[in-house]
């Protein structure tokens, strides 16, 4: 991974769920808050970013980019504003020539490119999730052949700073497919802990001590996976006793069609990072 370079000042515009996550990783990881400003139009938003984090903030986005100026900028706005926040930086960003480093699903690199007014402007798409904020982030990174070695290093660095897993792919559509991946994942895990939590809710758990063991045991499954070197279904394979519990609820599961199901959420999701890239393109 890259050296981090905290002398970086970094400009999020936009500073909503998946900005604080990265930011708190960031300031989490001791990168110095003083270097980092962030755009955010909800007055609420930034007094809790400058309460939690002491970060810089304000609401004017092309300001917050000449602030500094801004070495990176960080775009982290909703994918159907992507176009208006691009036009109102677009003269900062043509002045100071910073790294772009967008996070929004769908949005193709070379669009954002030409909305912020092209000219060789450095864009490296990514795809983090919100575990960037406890610093066990998973980030997919696509980058234009345009953009410099030294360019991806640092957007790396950034990212990695979050970011227990990071990979390059080689073609920009594969974004989608890690937006389908990790980008919602956790969100998939936590509907899985929720409904298996529910379930023994319902046969005479307590709820949070249904809660707290869900949740451990999807913490503790996945350091499994993590630290060990066995593969998922190997690890699978050595919870499962013959004709035992586990082998019951895998065969329920498999009888009502989990793996069919996995795959259709995640074509989905797929699915819909490239139509929100087609419907926002130009
Ligand atoms: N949430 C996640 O897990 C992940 C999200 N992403 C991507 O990150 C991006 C942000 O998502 P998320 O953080 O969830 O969304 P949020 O809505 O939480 O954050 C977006 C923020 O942008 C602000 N905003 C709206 N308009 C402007 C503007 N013109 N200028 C500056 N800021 C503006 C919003 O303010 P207001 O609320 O006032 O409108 C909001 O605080 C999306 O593109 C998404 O695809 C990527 C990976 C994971
Ligand atoms: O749901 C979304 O569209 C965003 C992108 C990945 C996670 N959240």
């Amino acid at each position: 991974m890259p050296k981090l370079d905290t002398e970086k000042r970094i400009c999020f515009v936009g500073g909503g769920n998946m900005a604080s996550a990265i930011i708190g990783g960031l300031v989490a990881q001791g990168y110095p808050a003083s270097n980092i400003i962030v755009s955010e139009p909800y007055a609420a938003a930034r007094e809790a970013l400058t309460s939690k984090f002491n970060v810089h903030t304000t609401e004017d986005n092309a300001a917050a980019m000449a602030a500094g100026p801004a070495d990176v900028v960080i775009i982290a706005v909703k994918p159907q504003v992507m176009k208006d926040v691009a036009a109102g930086i677009a003269a900062a960003v043509q002045q100071h020539k910073p790294l772009v480093i967008t996070i929004a699903a769908g949005i193709r690199g070379s669009d954002l490119a030409n909305w912020l007014g092209g000219n060789g402007v450095a864009v490296v798409r990514v795809m983090p999730n919100t575990p960037a904020l406890v610093g066990e982030g998973a980030t997919g990174m696509f980058a234009a052949a345009s953009v410099t070695d030294a360019q991806k290093d640092l957007a790396a660095s950034i990212l990695g700073a979050v970011s227990k897993a990071t990979s390059w792919v080689e073609k920009e559509e594969l974004i989608d497919v890690v937006t389908a991946l990790s980008g919602s994942g956790p969100a998939y895990f936590f509907l899985l802990v929720e409904s298996i939590a529910a379930a023994a809710v319902e046969l005479g758990l307590p709820a949070d001590v249904a809660r707290n063991l869900a949740a451990q045991t999807c913490l503790g499954a996945g350091r499994m996976m993590i630290d060990g070197t066995d593969e998922p279904a190997e690890l699978r394979r050595k919870v499962t006793s013959p004709n035992g519990t586990t082998e019951a609820a895998i065969k329920s599961f498999e009888a009502d069609g989990f793996r069919e199901i996995a795959k259709k959420a995640i074509v989905a999701a797929t699915k819909r990072g490239e139509e929100l890239g087609n419907a926002l393109s130009k």
